[in-house]
């Protein structure tokens, strides 16, 4: 195919994954899945895709195509929207969120979020990462040490704050409270992230230093990013799923998205003829 609005060789950091990697594992399995906002607005429509472990996906669009409702779904934050109904499945290792025994607060835990807009707690930015596991009862200093040390490295944060651990989170810069908010979400082992452009509220520098670390997450992680920015996709993604209206029009490997779309609408997306 011709005339790209983006060039996928050039973004990329290295191969998609290394010639001997295992083959993926599937995480999530999102089966039939359709969503309705009230009785009539129906968000999406019969979903179907398999997000694989430990590698980074994707989800591409125009505005108000479902990619933050789709996401949503993944740890069951459209429950707290009234009148939002699920219909299908989502699969999670093979078991279904959506089952009536599934305990909601730990299925976030398990399946951590992290919104556009940082979202610090007005504590200390040990309090932060701490956060969660005090909620678990977890109180013991030595422990609490040992995590918040251990998920701010993860996070790439932890040599910009090891001496104002005690500071309030509010005072650091947007991309740094993104990268503690990814610390706070991490610090609960999650097995899966969801990121709802997590770098369109921040600075090129702050983008390019999430972008580094959903590159060093992804071998812990299974990651899910809702991004506006192709570019963006390109850079950080292995798989792609490219969504309009509610539907999913194709879902592959982010470069056969970017190079070798199988939908005309893809194409016309992704070279930039509308969205
Ligand atoms: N809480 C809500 N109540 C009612 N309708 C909603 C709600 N959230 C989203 N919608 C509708 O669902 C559709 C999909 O919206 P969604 O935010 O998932 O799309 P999106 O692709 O993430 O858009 P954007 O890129 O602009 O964030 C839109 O028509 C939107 O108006």
């Amino acid at each position: 195919m011709q005339n790209h609005a983006i060039d996928i060789q050039a973004l990329r950091r290295g191969p998609l994954q290394d010639e001997d990697a295992a083959p993926p594992v599937t995480s999530l399995a999102v089966n039939q899945l359709s969503l309705f906002y009230n009785q009539d607005a129906q968000a999406l429509y019969d979903i179907n895709l398999e997000i694989p472990k430990q590698r980074v996906t994707a989800f591409i669009g125009p505005s108000g195509c479902g990619k933050s409702s789709l996401l949503r779904c993944i740890n069951r934050m459209n429950d707290l929207v009234d009148g939002c109904r699920v219909r299908g499945q989502i699969l999670l290792d093979g078991e279904d969120i959506y089952d009536r025994r599934v305990d909601v607060a730990n299925l976030r835990r398990r399946i951590g979020m992290v919104f556009q807009k940082p979202n610090p707690f007005p504590k200390s930015v040990y309090e932060n990462v701490a956060y969660g596991l005090r909620i678990q009862g977890i109180n013991k200093k030595r422990i609490l040490d040992e995590v918040v040390e251990k998920s701010l490295r993860a996070a790439a944060l932890w040599e910009e704050v090891k001496d104002r651990l005690h500071e309030s989170a509010l005072g650091m810069s947007g991309g740094q409270q993104q990268r503690l908010v990814i610390a706070r979400t991490i610090a609960v082992e999650p097995e899966v992230l969801l990121l709802d452009e997590p770098a369109s509220a921040l600075d090129p520098i702050s983008t390019l230093k999430i972008e580094e670390l959903i590159y060093e997450l992804k071998s812990r992680y299974t990651i899910v990013i809702v991004t506006h920015n192709m570019q963006q996709a390109a850079r950080v993604s292995d798989m792609t799923a490219f969504m309009y209206m509610g539907k999913l029009v194709e879902f592959d490997s982010t470069d056969a998205i970017f190079t070798n779309p199988a939908q005309k609408q893809t194409e016309d997306y992704i070279t930039g003829r509308y969205g």
